[in-house]
């Protein structure tokens, strides 16, 4: 049997990735109230706003205001996704503790998503990448479409390596492999994963799944077996991608912490905070949480 890690990262992304795709605009209030909630739960890194045009994602457009808002924790990163020099100043201004370059291993993604070509959002993040380490602040690469596109469909593990090694080459500190459209499955996963750590560190890279075929569980812990130690989940099942149509959430947060309870991998983070957390945003947003745990062990309590 493979040796899993002993302990792993687990970077929340609700805030961000959970709630950018509502179609009602959630106020910086209720974002705010969400990610203190996460941070009293002991996440290390939280995924907090996104500095992209309020164009192409309105939801994301009071980013400034939730970052102003938040009680920053002691030793918790704060991240935010910056696409170019305008949205790098807005996170420096925002004191962000990480930005995020995300590109794709899709050319069709990268043009729907950041409109333009693989190449030209590298050349992009070069001057975020040089400005983020001028700054001391931690930079982290994310790479869509990882496992398959909605727009030009099978993506080969070669197209990923080759986005790890170029976000690798411009100073990233850790890079998600992303499987956007929830299409993964576990040996395909570890395929893909293993192919990247040839590129870069196994122990800075991440996996964010989403789920949206029911496979993302079964893909972290096949990732665990090939010695993955960070993963991206959100509270309550939140998300999809507003250029992923049909894309469904990540994984839910409180599943994976129930999971790795289960397997003795210790987190850090305090599982029914996040219930809580999951069932206050729900209730906020007038639907049932999609996570399977979050929702038992809420039922469970309330006898
Ligand atoms: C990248 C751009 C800006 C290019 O968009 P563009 O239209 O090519 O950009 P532009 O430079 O030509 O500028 C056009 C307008 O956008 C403004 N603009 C330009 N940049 C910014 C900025 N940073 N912040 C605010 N405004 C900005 C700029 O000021 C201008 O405003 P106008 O003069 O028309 O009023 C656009 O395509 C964009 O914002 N895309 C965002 C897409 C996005 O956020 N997608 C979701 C996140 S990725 C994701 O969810 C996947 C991930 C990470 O979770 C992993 C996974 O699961 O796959």
């Amino acid at each position: 049997m493979a040796i899993l890690p002993k302990q792993v990262k687990i970077v929340e992304v609700g805030p961000r990735d959970g709630l950018q795709n509502e179609k009602e605009s959630v106020p910086a209030a209720v974002k705010t109230a969400l990610v203190n909630r996460l941070s009293g739960a002991g996440f290390r890194n939280i995924e907090a706003a996104a500095f992209v045009s309020p164009k192409w994602v309105p939801q994301m457009a009071t980013s400034a205001d939730v970052m102003a808002a938040i009680d920053r924790r002691p030793g918790t990163i704060y991240s935010a996704l910056t696409p170019n020099m305008q949205g790098f100043d807005a996170a420096l201004a925002a004191r962000a503790d990480e930005v995020v370059i995300f590109g794709s291993a899709s050319e069709a993604f990268s043009q729907k998503n950041i409109n333009c070509s693989i190449a030209e959002s590298i050349a992009r993040f070069d001057s975020v990448a040089q400005a983020a380490k001028q700054h001391g602040l931690r930079l982290r690469g994310s790479i869509s479409c990882a496992f398959g596109c909605p727009y030009q469909g099978e993506v080969s593990p070669e197209s990923v390596a080759d986005v790890v090694r170029r976000m690798r080459d411009l100073g990233c500190d850790e890079i998600d492999i992303a499987d956007t459209i929830g299409v993964a499955t576990a040996r395909q996963t570890q395929t893909v994963m293993e192919r990247a750590a040839r590129e870069f560190s196994i122990d800075a890279l991440a996996g964010h799944f989403h789920d949206t075929y029911g496979q993302a569980l079964a893909n972290i812990y096949a990732s665990l077996e090939v010695g993955i130690s960070i993963y991206h989940s959100s509270v309550a099942g939140l998300g999809g991608c507003p250029y992923a149509k049909g894309a469904t959430g990540n994984i839910a947060t409180e599943d994976v912490l129930y999971m790795m309870e289960g397997l003795g991998i210790e987190t850090g983070i305090d599982l029914d905070i996040v219930v809580d957390a999951g069932q206050f945003i729900s209730q906020f947003l007038g639907r049932k949480s999609a996570s399977r745990a979050g929702n038992a062990l809420a039922a469970k309590r309330a006898g």
